[in-house]
């Protein structure tokens, strides 16, 4: 029997050795879901990844595996499309042993009244600046949810343990940002001061509002920020300060760089954009 040897030259480890070297975060939107390859505002709603989506995440792995990265600590959503991309990212990183704690803090935006609605069809309804402004505008909500409709979290059993008062009946990126930050600081930030590598599997519009509160980015520039599916999103952070290093590679408004090939990145950003209207380039 060969006792498994730690890869000491991984420059991961030997980075996180050193004291006085940055803490890393890395944040990964989950794949492709169903629900977006649909074009259907999805929020709450608790669609699967999609073929491409599976994909996305095992291309994930794949790329933190080239790197050498180890993780001590994973956080998740409540969402299987988060859950499972984690899964297939630590499956290929042969580290599915890692702790993993799961959040409904990290669950997507509410959508409230939009869930399960096409996208394109409700920019043909209600123009396309109405509709921009329900998916990308800073404190100004979808309209709510009705309680008897089973988007409502309250007739969802997995949330039965949640204080009813705390469950959204729709969500602008504000409030979704007042509840990823109580899981920044009293769960994610805590276990990263620890020394903890971190590893966040969540969702286009929570990972903004952490984005938002790691680059403080103001309301009108967060309005233009889209994240790709995916693709891991690394954070060097102060180890005083928690304030984000800027990477050379980081495209604005962020500090973090992604990994793997840039053009991709950008191309996979344009596809978020491109769902309620014509394609942009990022
Ligand atoms: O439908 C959703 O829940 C989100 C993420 O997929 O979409 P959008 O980019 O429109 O905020």
């Amino acid at each position: 029997f060969v006792s498994p040897v730690l890869p000491r030259s991984r420059p991961s480890l030997r980075r996180f050795a050193e004291e006085e070297t940055p803490y890393e975060l890395v944040l990964l939107r989950h794949g492709e879901s169903t629900w977006n390859d649909e074009g259907l505002f999805t929020g709450w709603y608790d669609c699967p990844l999609s073929a491409a989506g599976e994909a996305e995440a095992i291309e994930s792995g794949k790329l933190l595996k080239e790197q050498g990265y180890i993780f001590d600590l994973a956080f998740t959503s409540y969402l299987k499309r988060a859950i499972s991309t984690l899964w297939y990212c630590l499956t290929e990183l042969d580290q599915q042993y890692v702790p993993t704690v799961k959040s409904w803090r990290l669950n997507e935006r509410h959508y409230g009244a939009l869930q399960g609605l096409d996208k394109k069809s409700t920019v043909a309804q209600h123009g396309t600046e109405q509709v921009n402004i329900w998916r990308r505008s800073y404190d100004i909500p979808p309209p709510p949810v009705d309680e008897d409709s089973e988007h409502y979290p309250g007739n969802d059993m997995r949330y039965r343990n949640v204080p009813e008062d705390l469950l959204p009946k729709c969500e602008s990126l504000k409030l979704t940002e007042d509840r990823v930050l109580d899981d920044w600081e009293n769960l994610i930030k805590p276990e990263i001061a620890k020394g903890k590598r971190v590893l966040i599997a969540a969702h286009g519009n929570s990972l903004r509002a952490l984005a938002k509160i790691l680059d403080d980015i103001p309301p009108d520039v967060i309005a233009k920020l889209n994240l790709p599916t995916g693709v891991p999103l690394v954070y060097e952070l102060d180890r005083t300060t928690f304030k984000p290093i800027k990477h050379p590679d980081a495209i604005a408004p962020l500090s973090g760089r992604y990994l793997g090939d840039l053009e991709d990145v950008k191309a996979r950003i344009g596809a978020v954009v491109a769902q309620t209207g014509p394609p942009v380039a990022a």
